[in-house]
């Protein structure tokens, strides 16, 4: 959930970089987390930084955006994951690379008051904001790139809202948390069948 961004060949001492992470075989890195963000306080700018270094290194990004409670009852939930977006989007000069050719990277929308919360996003508020993400892509870096690339939900998904989740036409799958540890899991798995 988390890499170092090595530059200028300094020592970061306990940090893990991708190229250790591909050494243990690993293949893919969950950065931007809400945690890493409001937490570790990583901005927009260190969090693109970190998916162009994975990326380059040739690992797997899932890189999650997503408002807090507080941005959202403001009305900037639009604003947030598109400057999220944007801080990404800047970093990463072959999308067509790194998306169409080698498939390598997943957008998660996360809304931060939904994350271990319970309190998911309706299946109509979590459309409403990916379907604006694909827009977005489509205006910022393509339309090939708004319909190949694959958007997450995550937050509070379980076995009960998976189903009604899984039917929108821009929720492309799940970041799943709490409800992996359990063996209703599979039905989240399966949500689309
Ligand atoms: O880390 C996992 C995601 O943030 C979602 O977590 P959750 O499914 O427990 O809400």
């Amino acid at each position: 959930m988390n890499i170092v961004v090595l530059k200028h060949y300094l020592s970061f001492l306990g940090e893990i970089s991708p190229a250790m992470l591909k050494d243990i075989g690993v293949e893919w890195v969950i950065l931007g987390h809400s945690e890493r963000r409001h937490v570790f306080c990583e901005s927009d700018e260190l969090i693109a930084d970190k998916v162009k270094h994975a990326l380059e290194t040739g690992l797997k990004v899932i890189a999650c955006i997503g408002e807090t409670l507080d941005e959202r009852e403001a009305g900037k939930t639009e604003e947030v994951v598109f400057r999220q977006t944007q801080a990404i989007k800047d970093k990463i000069t072959d999308w067509y690379v790194y998306l169409l050719q080698l498939n390598n990277v997943v957008i998660a929308y996360e809304p931060v008051w939904a994350i271990g919360t319970g309190k998911t996003a309706t299946p109509q508020q979590a459309q409403e904001v990916h379907q604006s993400l694909r827009c977005w892509f489509e205006s910022n870096v393509g339309p090939d790139i708004a319909n190949s690339i694959r958007i997450q939900y995550g937050g509070s998904v379980t076995e009960k809202n998976c189903k009604e989740l899984a039917g929108q036409p821009d929720i492309d799958g799940f970041l799943v948390g709490g409800a992996s540890l359990k063996p209703e899991f599979i039905q989240i798995v399966n949500a689309r069948q």
